[in-house]
């Protein structure tokens, strides 16, 4: 190649028109290019084939309509979708999101950042990402099974288990997936690991509920090994109290560290002695209650609620957003930073605003990036996947070593990409690393 091509070519080159509107998109692709400019300059086989131009698309997306009663007798409404990002290193991989914050745009780009998460498990799955408008809160357990009934029966035509096989996300736990899972198997007559999170008794695999959560310890732990530095005794604010928070928190406790801080839509609750492990169990065992609210937690565990409000001002050495995107902007980082916290590791996805993320790096906090940091509950579904394909049920023990080994695997990867020094730029070493895996898989395959 002659000239070096320019970032800002790379992106106009590969997005065209198409993305123009999409900010979301071009956002997180922009960031993309920018981590891999080189690489890309120096592979022309990635130029000639086009490798940039077809992770900018989708492979597929899939929208369809869901028509469901509710209690009742009421006929609703709601649209459902499934963007499958890439299959180049695996059938298509990735959670189901049921919220009223759902449509296509946060998908596409749900789904770019899933097939680059998921090539940092070094398993092999592609990138997905669905989910529907719906709203779960407030519905009863009959209208949350009716509902996900009437979604498979939309979706079981575009998934399968060498095909795509979703999972649970944002509002979307284990119930969901059991329902789902249910009438597909009834749908398709085939008993199959189709899906990711199921229960214990029909192929689920032990520590799939722990694991986002687990994992988001085990990578900020191997991040302050790195630096010769260990949890014990620091403290955290942690958003959410659902899946990803909840084991992010009981395992923060389990290493040390003080948990100050849940938080959910409605407020946050702050324990300035630290949440026990007894108590987050006792949250984890509630969240799923119709109408549990954490708020009611406040008097019983020795803290106070904050209504309204997010945990950004809290005291802490540690910040880790669990809850969902853009929960973090540039006044909550000028917030954390002046009251002493100097680490951000990411359980939710994409929970930063770009201008939060210039931000912590122009503040020179150590950042784990989501699309790292959170990839153990995606990669234990790959070994629930492994599972189901030999028929077998693994131990928890033998499950959580496999599990701490991947994310110490994908730390080094980011570390090998992104600066072997005491502080790695961790998101430039997760999209290089990933890239790589990705562009290579396509470029084997020849122009398809
Ligand atoms: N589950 C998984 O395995 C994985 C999840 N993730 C990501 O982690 C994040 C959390 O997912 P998960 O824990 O599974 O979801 P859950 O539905 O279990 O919990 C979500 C939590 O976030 C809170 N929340 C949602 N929206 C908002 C908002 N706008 N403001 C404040 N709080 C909010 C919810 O509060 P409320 O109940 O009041 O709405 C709830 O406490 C998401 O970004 C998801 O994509 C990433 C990797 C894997
Ligand atoms: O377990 C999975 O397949 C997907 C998890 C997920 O949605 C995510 O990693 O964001």
């Amino acid at each position: 190649m002659s000239e070096a091509l320019r970032q800002e070519d790379l992106v106009k080159s590969a997005c065209g028109k198409r993305h123009a509107a999409d900010s979301m998109f071009l956002r997180g692709f922009s960031d993309l290019v920018e981590s891999v400019v080189d690489i890309v300059n120096q592979r022309t086989e990635y130029v000639e084939s086009g490798i940039l131009e077809r992770l900018a698309e989708p492979d597929r997306v899939v929208s369809f309509r869901i028509v469901w009663l509710d209690d009742a007798g009421e006929v609703q409404v709601n649209r459902g979708y499934r963007v499958q990002h890439s299959n180049a290193i695996g059938p298509y991989k990735g959670g189901l999101r049921f919220a009223p914050s759902v449509e296509e745009g946060i998908l596409r780009r749900l789904a770019f950042e899933q097939t680059l998460k998921n090539a940092l498990t070094g398993l092999p799955m592609g990138g997905a990402k669905g989910g529907a408008d719906f709203d779960p809160k407030d519905r009863s357990k009959a209208e949350i099974m009716r509902f996900c009934q009437a979604f498979i029966t939309e979706l079981h035509k575009e998934i399968g288990p060498h095909r795509d096989i979703p999972a649970g996300d944002i509002g979307v736990g284990e119930r969901e997936i059991g329902y789902m899972f249910g009438q597909y198997k009834r749908i398709t007559e085939t008993f199959s690991g189709v899906m990711t999170g199921k229960g214990l008794e029909f192929g689920g695999s032990c520590l799939r509920r722990e694991a986002t959560g687990f994992g988001v310890i085990y990578f900020l732990e191997a991040m302050l090994k790195h630096r010769g530095e260990a949890i014990d005794g620091r403290s955290a604010a942690i958003s959410g109290a659902g899946n990803v928070a909840t084991h992010a928190a009981k395992r923060f406790a389990q290493t040390g560290g003080k948990v100050l801080t849940l938080s959910d839509s409605r407020g946050f609750l702050h324990v300035p002695e630290g949440l026990s492990e007894e108590w987050i169990d006792q949250i984890v065992a509630a969240h799923d209650d119709p109408g549990f609210r954490l708020e009611t937690m406040a008097a019983k565990v020795g803290g106070s609620w904050h209504p309204g409000d997010t945990p950004w001002r809290v005291a802490c050495d540690i910040a880790l957003p669990c809850a969902t995107e853009n929960e973090i902007n540039a006044a909550a980082v000028a917030s954390l930073v002046d009251n002493g916290c100097t680490i951000v590791v990411e359980g939710a996805n994409l929970p930063l605003t770009t201008e939060a993320r210039e931000a912590v790096r122009a503040a020179g906090l150590l950042y784990g990036p989501g699309k790292v940091a959170n990839i153990g509950g995606v990669a234990m579904s790959g070994l629930e996947l492994s599972q189901n394909a030999a028929r077998l049920h693994w131990s928890e023990e033998d499950l959580a070593q496999d599990l701490r080994r991947i994310i110490e695997e994908a730390h080094t990867l980011c570390v090998a990409h992104g600066g072997d020094d005491k502080q790695p730029d961790y998101e430039r070493g997760a999209n290089r690393a990933s890239f790589i895996r990705v562009a290579e898989a396509m470029t084997a395959f020849g122009i398809l």
